[in-house]
């Protein structure tokens, strides 16, 4: 079968029912492209594509399996899948200036909205200095009178990318052209400007956090209530349980401050609430314009994204100065062109408690099967890292590698060959893996995402079931810690993370960009504009050297 043409007809088809406001199902079609992915009927392409074009644009999904979203016009709410602002150019490969071609767009693409697009508007000099006996407010042209060097430059750039690989067939390559040649990819470097856009005294600054909970919500939380009082803004509120909270009736906006945040930090969950569903951006930006917020800080992941970035568009339609920053969560670690979300860490290391005692119960007893079931909607980023981070695990199972349970390759033989050779051993299962083996449930959550069936459930059935068919003892131990990994506070690696995202939130906001995300790309810290990475949710490369890395720990084979 011809898998692009496929995925070619069925973009069209969504983007037909997306101009029919057919959003719904839409958002749920979506959902099942990706699942179809990770079934691997998508697998490759992205794979035969590189190796089989030349002289063609292939390039901006170099992180992920899917392609983008081409659709061309869009009414009523936004798509899960947002076209980028600037569009990309079709690129000859053959043609010498391509390079220079792709930067310029690169440039182009991922620069950053500002609400100066929009207005016409006069900087000011920055309220923000941690220069102690300083003068802010500036000399009589604006310019901080301090000779601190603690801004950064609108020209300050980090590379997203540092290796260079010398051909595409090097593990985990991602290449720009078919000789994978060398190719700098810019991202604008975050953090507090000498010039604002906004006047502190009179700014309201709101935030909201939607979605699934995830460790670290009260950290960002709280480190931009701080960083907003350190410019000098005394307006700031919480919106409770998500969007939810700008139209439901009842839901009153939480006043905040330094004072009442303090220590939010020590407990885990979310101290607004969140909630998934009801995204109306329409009765959101009316809410926004009648409480009069000029800074809108949205934390969450995928579908919140996609959210603030209809928030700001319908912001700009309206003339409105607001501007919309959104920091990176999930557990999932599925955003695209960043190195990790916040949350992540900490679910990771949750995740590995469960599978130390998944050990702990297989090895103790005669021919024991721990079985453990981790959290990830479409990506299986905890259940591989929490893996590697055990070192226990002797298979492990994600949505991105399709494998088979029977046969001769699949995975209950495997289980039968290491309880002759080791006695025990121990299995990770993503959530959202083998789906393809299980019939689907149909059903989606408040926000349209699909309910995944229960592989874990089962595999512990099958599991049960084959050994004894085949006369074998074996002790099955299911481990299913689902919330346990996310409903916790922060480690100290997510904390940190959060306090500088919190952080360079602000500064974004205050440096009058809009449509933004604060998050880190290869270690440093940076703002995206929102459209670059919703386009699809980030997966895991099954050529990438962290795959292989967690392949050669379990000892694994090819399950088909
Ligand atoms: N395409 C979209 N446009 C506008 N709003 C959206 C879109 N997709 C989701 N939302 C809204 O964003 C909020 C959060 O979405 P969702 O429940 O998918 O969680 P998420 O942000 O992806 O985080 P998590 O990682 O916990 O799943 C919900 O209120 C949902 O209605
Ligand atoms: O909070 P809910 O609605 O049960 O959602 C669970 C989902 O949320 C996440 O924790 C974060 O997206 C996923 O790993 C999981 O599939
Ligand atoms: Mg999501």
């Amino acid at each position: 079968m011809n898998y692009e043409k496929v995925n070619a007809q069925f973009t069209d088809f969504l983007c037909r029912l997306l101009d029919d406001h057919h959003f719904e199902l839409v958002h749920i079609l979506t959902r099942m492209a990706f699942a179809l992915q990770s079934s691997g009927n998508f697998y490759s392409t992205q794979h035969k594509w590189l190796h089989s074009t030349r002289g063609q644009s292939f390039y901006g999904s170099s992180h992920s399996n899917a392609k983008e979203c081409t659709c061309k016009k869009s009414k009523g709410p936004a798509p899960i899948c947002v076209k980028a602002t600037s569009t990309k150019v079709e690129l000859d490969f053959n043609d010498p200036s391509w390079k220079q071609k792709f930067q310029e767009n690169w440039d182009k693409r991922f620069d950053l909205p500002r609400i100066t697009d929009i207005y016409d508007l006069k900087p000011r000099a920055t309220t923000f200095s941690l220069k102690k006996n300083r003068n802010s407010a500036g000399d009589e042209n604006g310019t901080p009178m301090d000779k601190w060097n603690g801004y950064v430059n609108n020209d300050d750039r980090a590379l997203l990318k540092v290796i260079k690989y010398a051909s595409p067939n090097s593990a985990g390559a991602e290449c720009i052209d078919p000789d994978c040649s060398w190719v700098e990819q810019w991202v604008h470097r975050a953090g507090p400007r000498k010039e604002i856009y906004y006047e502190p005294e009179e700014v309201k600054a709101a935030i909201v956090t939607c979605g699934g909970l995830c460790p670290g919500l009260n950290d960002v939380i709280r480190q931009i209530v701080f960083t907003l009082e350190t410019y000098g803004v005394k307006n700031i509120v919480g919106i409770p349980f998500g969007y939810r909270g700008f139209f439901e009736k009842g839901l009153k906006e939480m006043p905040l401050s330094r004072h009442l945040v303090e220590n939010i930090n020590l407990a885990g969950g979310s101290y607004l609430g969140v909630s998934r569903g009801g995204a109306k951006t329409s009765e959101i930006v009316d809410s926004i314009q009648a409480r009069r917020i000029d800074m809108l800080f949205v934390l969450g992941g995928n579908g919140t994204h996609a959210g603030a970035n209809a928030i700001h568009e319908e912001c700009r339609k309206r003339k409105l100065k607001v501007s919309v920053v959104a920091v990176p969560k999930t557990i999932d670690n599925d955003i695209l062109l960043m190195d990790k979300t916040f949350g992540f860490d900490t679910a990771v290391e949750e995740a590995q408690r469960a599978i130390n005692s998944a050990y702990i119960e297989a090895r103790s007893a005669y021919h024991g099967i721990g079985l453990v079931k981790l959290m990830g909607r479409s990506s299986g980023f905890i259940a591989m890292h929490a893996s590697l981070s055990s070192g226990q695990v002797d298979v492990c199972l994600i949505p991105e590698v399709p494998f088979t349970l029977d046969g001769e390759y699949g995975v209950l033989r495997h289980l039968e060959h290491l309880l002759e050779t080791k006695g025990f051993c121990v299995v990770c299962v993503a959530e959202a893996a083998g789906q393809d083996l299980l019939q689907k449930s149909g059903a989606t959550d408040a926000s349209g995402n699909v309910i995944f069936s229960d592989i874990g459930v089962h595999m512990q059935q099958k599991i049960k079931m084959h050994f004894k068919d085949i006369g074998v003892p074996a002790d099955v131990k299911y481990i299913d810690p689902t919330y346990m990994v996310r409903a916790c506070r922060a480690n100290a690696s997510d904390a940190i993370l959060c306090t500088v995202l919190g952080q360079n939130a602000v500064h974004g906001a205050f440096a009058g960009f809009s449509g933004i995300t604060s998050c880190i790309c290869n270690t440093h810290y940076a703002y995206l504009p929102i459209t670059e990475v919703i386009t699809a949710p980030k997966r895991v490369n099954p050529n990438s050297r962290m795959w292989h890395r967690c392949l050669t720990s379990t000892g694994q084979p090819d399950f088909h």
